[in-house]
């Protein structure tokens, strides 16, 4: 259901030639982005082996000669930084501020894994009597990487990075609801001088994943997307014993003490709630609030929330755009519905929303939205809604809200926002999360290790950790004397 091949018949793709460079049409008409048909058995095929041939060569490089071509893709994408922005905007409908900022992300992953590239090296073992042992870090083979819609081109690069720095090839699948942008960066890792196939992008959906994730020339997996699938993910690369890098949902706590610098509180709760339109995985869609400050932290953050410009995500003021599809936009709303028939109250927000330009009609656009009188066992504290809702909950004591914002099966990530540097080191510790923000949210430089604990997923993407997941080791065992004469005694 999330791809009928139906809407977008077979047809040749014209998109092959995707340049970032040309005009780009206003987003705000009905604009038929490109023709798209999702590969079947022949085109995967196609696609793992051409990257199988190019990871033999690739992988025979020596790092400082991988470095330089993947600095020379990230050149370029700096270069062109504005126009991939701006498709992505198209691609995806998120404001060109933050577009803008996930090609920055972009090409420093790029950089920064240009840098590792040449410093990964094996150890030296003294084994008695001059004998020694070394170890070798190879890279797996052919990587499959497969993106969820929210942040597609950041998605390809967090993947495709550490992976092209190790010696892999990577075949990679966007979301076919955000197809455009992968194959631009295919187009560049291409320019920049990577041999024909070692980044390959095939298009489609559930069915060309599956085809994917069974293939016996794939040696692992990194997919990015909801917990169901990453469960199918894993079941299918368990049939070859595929290594498997899973990065899934969230509904992670923000804890707010009232010891905690107000003004910032507000704003991190904003940025942990509001950005691409609420669609993040690591989203702090739990705000536990101290009892004392609530009534100060609703005004000021639902005052906020209330100014955030809504629009045509291609200007430069907008701060929130569309979400992904109509579909979508039905399934956070249902959330909104239900969790006032649940009992909470809606502070802000939470409907559908039609600029004013006529341009924009028919778009996907709501209202960010505040929930206010939340429980625990409310749909919306316990399910990711992956949308511009917060939910809003009070709390007594540090031990209290601890076991309230762990009491979840999953694991992303988590907030807390105190003065007191004692408390908030303890809070870190004790939350159950892969990552726990101290006075800010969302914030994941490239040099972070990024990924989950419990259901949210295993593996880490980004950071010097993930080579780790994108490499193996041999051990070489050399022997300078005689073998012993262990069964003639
Ligand atoms: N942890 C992270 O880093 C991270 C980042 C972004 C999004 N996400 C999560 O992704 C979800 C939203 O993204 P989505 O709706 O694209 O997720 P999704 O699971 O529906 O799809 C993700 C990708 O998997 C593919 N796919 C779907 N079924 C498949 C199957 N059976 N076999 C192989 N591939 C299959 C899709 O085509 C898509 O490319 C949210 O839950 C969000 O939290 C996680
Ligand atoms: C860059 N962010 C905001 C940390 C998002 C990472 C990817 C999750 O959806």
């Amino acid at each position: 259901s999330e791809y009928s091949p139906q809407r977008s018949p077979p047809r040749h793709n014209p998109r092959g030639g995707a340049n970032p460079d040309r005009k780009i049409a206003s987003v705000t008409q009905p604009t038929q982005l490109c023709d798209m048909f999702p590969c079947g058995k022949e085109e995967v095929d196609q696609a793992i082996q051409s990257a199988h041939t190019a990871y033999l060569k690739w992988s025979k490089m020596a790092g400082m000669e991988r470095a330089r071509v993947m600095l020379e893709a990230a050149r370029i994408i700096r270069e062109r930084r504005d126009n991939i922005a701006k498709l992505e905007v198209i691609n995806n409908g998120k404001s060109i501020t933050e577009a803008r900022v996930d090609i920055d992300v972009s090409w420093q992953t790029l950089e920064y894994y240009a840098g590792i590239a040449g410093t990964l090296a094996g150890e030296h073992i003294q084994l008695p009597g001059g004998s020694f042992a070394y170890t070798r870090r190879e890279a797996l083979g052919v990587c499959v990487g497969i993106g969820a819609w929210n942040y597609p081109f950041q998605i390809a690069c967090w993947k495709s990075a550490p992976a092209l720095a190790c010696g892999n090839a990577m075949v990679f699948k966007p979301s076919p609801f955000t197809a455009v942008t992968a194959v631009i960066l295919a187009e560049i890792y291409k320019e920049a001088g990577v041999p024909d196939g070692l980044f390959n992008v095939v298009q489609g959906g559930a069915e060309t994943g599956t085809l994917l994730c069974n293939h016996p020339g794939v040696a692992k997996v990194s997919f990015t997307g909801s917990v169901p699938t990453g469960k199918k993910i894993m079941e299918m690369s368990a049939k070859t014993v595929k290594q498997v890098t899973l990065e899934l949902g969230g509904k992670s706590p923000l804890i707010i003490f009232k010891d905690c610098e107000l003004e910032n509180a507000v704003r991190g709760a904003l940025m942990a709630n509001f950005l691409t339109q609420g669609e993040v995985c690591c989203n702090g869609t739990r705000v536990y609030v101290q009892r004392e400050i609530m009534p100060v932290f609703l005004e000021e953050v639902v005052k906020r929330t209330k100014a955030i410009r809504i629009g045509d995500p291609l200007l430069e003021n907008t701060r929130m755009g569309a979400l992904i599809t109509r579909q979508h936009l039905d399934k956070v709303l249902g959330f909104v519905s239900q969790a006032k028939k649940e009992g909470a109250m809606v502070l802000c927000g939470g409907e559908a929303f039609t600029p004013i330009e006529p341009k924009l009609k028919g778009g996907y656009y709501m209202s960010p939205c505040v929930l206010d009188n939340c429980t625990d066992d409310m749909t919306c504290v316990k399910e990711e809604i992956f949308g511009p809702v917060m939910s809003v909950m009070p709390f007594d004591t540090e031990e209290e809200v601890l076991k309230r914002a762990n009491n979840t099966t999953f694991g992303l990530a988590s907030g807390v926002f105190t003065r007191d540097i004692s408390r908030a080191h303890r809070v870190a510790e004790n939350l159950q999360a892969g990552t726990c923000f101290i006075n800010n949210y969302n914030i994941s430089p490239v040099e972070v290790p990024f990924g989950g604990y419990k259901q949210s997923g295993f593996g880490r993407e980004n950071g010097q950790v993930t080579i780790e997941y994108y490499s193996q080791l041999k051990t070489v065992v050399v022997e300078m004397g005689d073998v012993d004469d262990y069964f003639n005694c």
